[in-house]
């Protein structure tokens, strides 16, 4: 892929750079190709052809992922669990799932609260860059009117020069109907105009879809694809950056290190006369501060790297949505009657679910009260990583008490019950409170980071993961389905208590592929490690732009948010452009552990 591309403004050969650029952006994923798009002044559309993707059926494709794996798991009876991340150009927005997602109002307000007094990363704050990060195109009517899909235009954008866009696929299967009915009568349920309004409960949402085409749009497509042939934008592909590189005052980023996947010895250092900016993922951007010496000072020294910048929080605070599979069956082997809709659509022209319940715990439970105070009441260092550092313990203490609150508002997205059209499926824990870590491996600092999500090593994540499986159950058991004999077949109806949990323990997935908070914006006594505007705390002309710096998981997958955080951490970027002066970007991809696991 990379080899089309290079006839274009795709550089293969690090010969082919410039000494130095404005910008280096390191990753060109969802956020680096974003960031590098908005930065650029004279787009030009040259080429539509899409080289890559397809329908989200790339999800599975080895080729353009990482392979990276978990440490054991103890509270998953140590099972570990694959990193799902992608390795190539787009980032993981070219294999992921293609839901298009926000959250809710109260979920960016608590973002807001966790950045500390006059953030700006609150609701109203971050929708007027949502509306800018998709261009959204509403449903067919016949579509909306058979299953009566309703959107607010208010929430959404269509700005001419966004090109990743949010559309609905043309068909949806009439199975979907009697689930929505059923759902619509669980008792509390709120039923929004349109979940990107910032309100929850049951809805209709779109995918990351081109609605003429019907395929993929994604980072690819919609920011380098369109812009390919701008002179001041350079790609450099095949590339590792190993560490970003300081002037003397050991604080000030230079420029970054990187070496060739084919040939390591071939190292290359590069100048960024403005900013070097982190757009790696929440994987790979903690282990690239790390090695650049900033991160905790006791695993810097155990690694032999000298310390620049000490920032206890890199790396701490990580993040994922969770989630487990209800196995159910039809006594009647098919379950409710097809509504007879004539579909005009293609069934291939949808590519994940367009239709589910986000709800709070208030919704799901009359217990959710004591629930919150448990959790609140909780020693904040009690479920930590041992000797975690006391900014971290304070910063957790901080989540703690935001977290109390989304657990006793209905509007916080704590489950995604997505419908499916049959019967039982996945319940999502939206919010994780235990926290894990990603950091470099101590005695192989180049090979991949450490990932460990410390699943269920926090309680209140258990008892979550227990309702949810409680509300499938109260779902399944609605009026509207008694007919048709609907029975758990896993792990059973009688499966309860003790045996439940222990259940849980095997077959819990510790993630929903969003991985986040590695690099979490907070004050960094709080253990944050950048600020309002994305700077790395204690350097300059360094910043970090993409999921790691989330401080706490939105109740949405995750590739909206990050096109937003995109979005809004251009504006005081450009405002830094010398308008006359070219804008050089380079981006670097593909990391050399994806060859090892090929090889
Ligand atoms: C399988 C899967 C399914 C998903 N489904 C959905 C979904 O349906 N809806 C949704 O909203 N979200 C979904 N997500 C999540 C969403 O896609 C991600 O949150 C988002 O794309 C992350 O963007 P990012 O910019 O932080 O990182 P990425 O897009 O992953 O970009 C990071 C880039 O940095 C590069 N890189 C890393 N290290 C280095 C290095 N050392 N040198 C040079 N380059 C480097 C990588 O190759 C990559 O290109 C899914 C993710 C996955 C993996």
């Amino acid at each position: 892929r990379p080899a089309a591309l290079g006839e274009a403004r795709i550089l293969e050969r690090q010969d082919q750079l410039d000494d130095e650029y404005d910008y280096i952006i390191v990753g060109a994923g969802t956020a680096g190709l974003t960031v590098a798009n908005r930065l650029l002044l004279t787009p030009r559309t040259v080429s539509d052809e899409v080289i890559e993707a397809g329908n989200g059926r790339n999800f599975n494709d080895p080729g353009i992922q990482y392979n990276i794996t978990s440490v054991p798991q103890p509270d998953m009876n140590n099972r570990r669990q694959f990193v799902w991340i992608g390795c190539c150009v787009g980032g993981s927005s070219a294999i992921n799932g293609m839901v298009a997602v926000r959250g809710t109002r109260t979920e960016y307000d608590a973002w807001a609260e966790l950045g500390g007094p006059n953030s700006t990363w609150t609701w109203d704050g971050v929708l007027p860059y949502f509306k800018r990060a998709m261009h959204f195109t509403p449903p067919e009517e016949r579509l909306a009117e058979a299953f009566n899909i309703t959107w607010d235009p208010n929430a959404w954008g269509q700005d001419e020069d966004t090109k990743v866009y949010a559309s609905f696929p043309n068909y949806q299967n009439p199975r979907l109907i009697p689930m929505y009915n059923a759902m619509a009568k669980m008792p509390r349920m709120d039923i929004p105009l349109d979940g990107a309004g910032g309100e929850n409960g049951l809805y209709w949402y779109p995918s990351s879809l081109d609605p003429d085409t019907y395929r993929r749009s994604y980072a690819r497509t919609g920011h380098y694809d369109e812009q390919i042939q701008r002179d001041n934008y350079h790609l450099i592909t095949r590339q590792k950056v190993r560490k970003v590189l300081f002037e003397c005052d050991e604080t000030t980023a230079w420029g970054v290190e990187f070496f060739s996947r084919d040939d390591p010895e071939e190292v290359v250092s590069v100048r960024a006369r403005k900013e070097v900016i982190i757009s790696a993922g929440t994987v790979h951007t903690p282990q690239i501060l790390q090695l650049s010496g900033i991160g905790p000072r006791p695993l810097l020294e155990e690694a032999g790297i000298p310390v620049n910048v000490e920032l206890p929080g890199v790396g701490q605070n990580f993040q994922d949505h969770a989630y487990l599979s209800v196995g159910y069956t039809w006594g009647n082997g098919v379950g409710p009657p097809v509504p007879d809709i004539p579909q005009l659509g293609n069934p291939s022209s949808v590519s994940g679910p367009n239709l589910g319940a986000w709800i709070g715990l208030p919704t799901m439970t009359e217990d959710f009260e004591d629930m919150a105070a448990r959790y609140e009441a909780q020693d904040p260092a009690q479920y930590l990583p041992e000797g975690a550092d006391p900014t971290v313990v304070a910063g957790y203490a901080e989540f703690q008490r935001v977290h109390a609150k989304l657990l006793r508002s209905k509007n916080t997205n704590l489950m995604w019950f997505p419908l499916n059209g049959g019967a039982g499926g996945i319940v999502m824990s939206m919010h994780i409170v235990s926290h894990g870590t990603i950091n470099i491996n101590v005695t192989d600092p180049e090979a991949s980071p450490v990932v460990d999500y410390r699943a269920l090593s926090n309680p209140t994540d258990m008892d979550i993961m227990v309702e949810n499986i409680e509300y499938m159950r109260k779902y399944m058991a609605s009026p509207d389905f008694a007919p048709y004999g609907p029975r758990e077949t896993n792990p059973g109806a009688g499966v309860t208590g003790e045996a439940l949990r222990a259940w849980i323990r095997q077959t819990y997935i510790p993630t929903n592929f969003h991985p986040i908070a590695t690099a979490a914006k907070k004050p960094k006594e709080l253990g944050g490690v950048v600020d309002e505007e994305l700077r790395v705390h204690g350097t300059s002309k360094l910043r970090v732009v993409d999921g790691s710096i989330m401080p706490l998981l939105p109740g949405a997958n995750t590739q909206q948010p990050v096109y937003m955080v995109a979005e809004k951490v251009s504006i005081p970027l450009r405002a830094n452009l010398d308008k006359k002066g070219a804008i050089l970007t380079l981006y670097l991809h593909q990391a050399v552990d994806f060859i090892k696991a090929a090889q």
